[in-house]
């Protein structure tokens, strides 16, 4: 026994010296210099101090470790980047290393093997499908095309509050979630689905496929606990839900191409077309349709969601019901809105984009809007794709970056008295939200930016042109600004938790 512990213990002893001497001394080159980091656990790293709004807890420990800071959601180096300095360098200076996009074990086979263009790893076809996003499906050509669907779908809208309105208070989360979704139903398919017998069953899919999108794969994070989602059921569920929807993605496309082709072009005729045509040298199969396509359909999930808010993703509804939520808690702002867009438009029974153009408050406002509440916080996740050094630090290829924009836009560097919603702060300003100026990035910047802004603009300013032109609005029940219950939901979309209720008196 003695021989034994003799044996033991000077093993245990070297092994661990072996360790340390491995940890410090033999620290990869990348290793060295890393951004600041909290103090992580062991197995979890960080993930623990996300809590239930991430946006929020990560913007408090860049104020305490700065604005570039290295984390830990697992055993994954996830790099978190809180100001504009630091996000310029990130998707200006060295975009192209910062173009991947993680790989979730459900995305593969949610999304088609990654052939979402939001997901796509950066490469050849990525490239050729953005290309199809952003001089096809969302230039500002076709957004103008759009434009008759989003006028029918906006004097539908009105003609809903106007009859809710009767009966009292209104639910604006509810009605502009419903909104959207028609809206973009129509733009995708050129019809509303959710309105046919399959509807229902369609919408059930799509709950599903939202809330496997949304649960955290702990394999994704802790390599060696993949297996728990082959016991709980996670992975038997995405076969399931990925079966259902191919199916459903199949019939629509088999009944589009049936019937004859008299309508506006919609995006999956325009999809469509680069199937058989490979116009422009992209071609796209089968199933890059379907996974393109479900990029719109998963804007319809509000639709269900309405009520627990969970997953939403509908990002033009989430500003819009944002939007909303400002104007009531700042009756000046909303008197000086109404005032402008009351001003230009008159009496005249169309408004047109001649007339939003005039509206320089109307564009403050919904710039504000989205400083103050941008609708993705952390924006969607990148990955570097080699070793780099941003800002003296090293990052190392495979880092998961996540950039907050909720931090950025309420960084006092870049903005003066951040934690006050002033419209005004844009009227002589040049800052815009299109992925220019860092201290404004709703939208992402660079290579992997939104492609839909224009789209979901358009869509905004009708939509508020509107409300202001036709309606007064107030809190019920006498509530004051105070009184308006402000959290936050947790999300990849960040909604409000109670829907907004205001009460609409005719106004015009
Ligand atoms: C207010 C509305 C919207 C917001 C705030 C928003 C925000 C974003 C953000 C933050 C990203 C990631 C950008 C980056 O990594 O730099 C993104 C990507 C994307 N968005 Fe949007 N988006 C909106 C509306 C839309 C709409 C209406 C569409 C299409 C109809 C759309 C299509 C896309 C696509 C395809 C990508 C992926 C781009 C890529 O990975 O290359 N977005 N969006």
């Amino acid at each position: 026994m003695n021989e034994l512990q003799s044996f033991i213990f000077p093993a245990v002893i070297s092994v661990f010296l072996l360790w340390v001497i491995k940890k410090w001394l033999f620290k990869p080159a990348g290793n060295k210099n890393i951004p600041p980091s909290p103090p992580k656990l062991p197995i979890l790293g960080n993930l623990h101090q996300l809590g239930s709004l991430p946006h929020r807890n990560l913007h408090s420990l860049a104020q305490k470790h700065g604005p570039l800071m290295l984390l830990h959601f697992g055993s994954v180096p996830v790099l978190i980047v809180s100001s504009a300095d630091a996000a310029c360098e990130i998707m200006r200076n060295h975009d192209i290393t910062f173009a991947d996009r993680p790989k979730y074990k459900a995305y593969k086979k949610l999304l088609y093997n990654y052939k979402n263009v939001s997901v796509a790893p950066y490469g050849e076809y990525w490239r050729q499908v953005k290309s199809i996003f952003v001089l096809q499906l969302l230039s500002n050509k076709r957004v103008q095309s759009f434009s008759s669907i989003r006028e029918e779908e906006t004097a539908l809208f009105v003609k809903r509050i106007q009859e809710s309105s009767s009966s009292g208070p209104v639910n604006l989360t509810q009605m502009f979630s419903e909104f959207t979704n028609d809206g973009i139903c129509r733009s995708a398919f050129g019809r509303k689905y959710c309105e046919t017998e399959n509807g229902k069953k369609f919408l059930m899919l799509m709950t599903e496929f939202m809330d496997l999108l949304g649960t955290i794969s702990i394999g994704d994070f802790i390599p060696w606990l993949n297996w728990i989602t082959r016991v709980n059921g996670f992975d038997r569920r995405v076969d399931k839900v990925a079966k259902g929807l191919d199916d459903f993605l199949e019939g629509v496309i088999q009944q589009h191409m049936e019937i004859p082709k008299n309508h506006e072009e919609n995006f999956l005729d325009i999809l469509l077309q680069f199937q058989t045509e490979s116009t422009c040298g992209v071609s796209i199969d089968r199933d890059s349709i379907k996974a393109l396509i479900l990029l719109h359909l998963i804007k319809l999930i509000t639709k269900l969601t309405t009520d627990v808010f969970a997953a939403g993703t509908d990002t033009t509804s989430t500003v819009l019901e944002w939007v909303m939520t400002e104007l009531l808690r700042h009756p000046k702002v909303m008197e000086k809105l109404q005032n402008e867009v009351r001003e230009i438009v008159k009496d005249k029974h169309d408004i047109t984009n001649v007339d939003i153009e005039k509206m320089h408050y109307l564009k403050a406002v919904i710039k504000e809007t989205l400083r103050y509440h941008p609708p993705i916080p952390l924006l969607v996740p990148r990955v570097a794709r080699a070793d780099v050094n941003i800002k003296g630090y090293n990052v190392l290829a495979g880092t998961l970056v996540m950039t907050n924009a909720l931090a950025i836009s309420r960084d006092p560097i870049s903005w003066e008295e951040p934690e006050k919603f002033l419209p005004e702060r844009f009227l002589n300003s040049s800052i815009d939200y299109k992925g220019l100026d860092f201290e404004l990035i709703p939208f992402g910047s660079g290579r992997r930016g939104c492609p839909g802004i224009t789209f979901s603009i358009a869509t905004i300013e009708l939509v508020l042109v509107n409300l202001m032109h036709k309606f007064n609005w107030e809190l019920p029940d006498g509530a004051q600004a105070k009184d308006l219950d402000m959290s936050e939901t947790l999300g990849v979309t960040v909604h409000r938790v109670l829907p907004l209720i205001a009460v609409a008196t005719q106004g015009n």
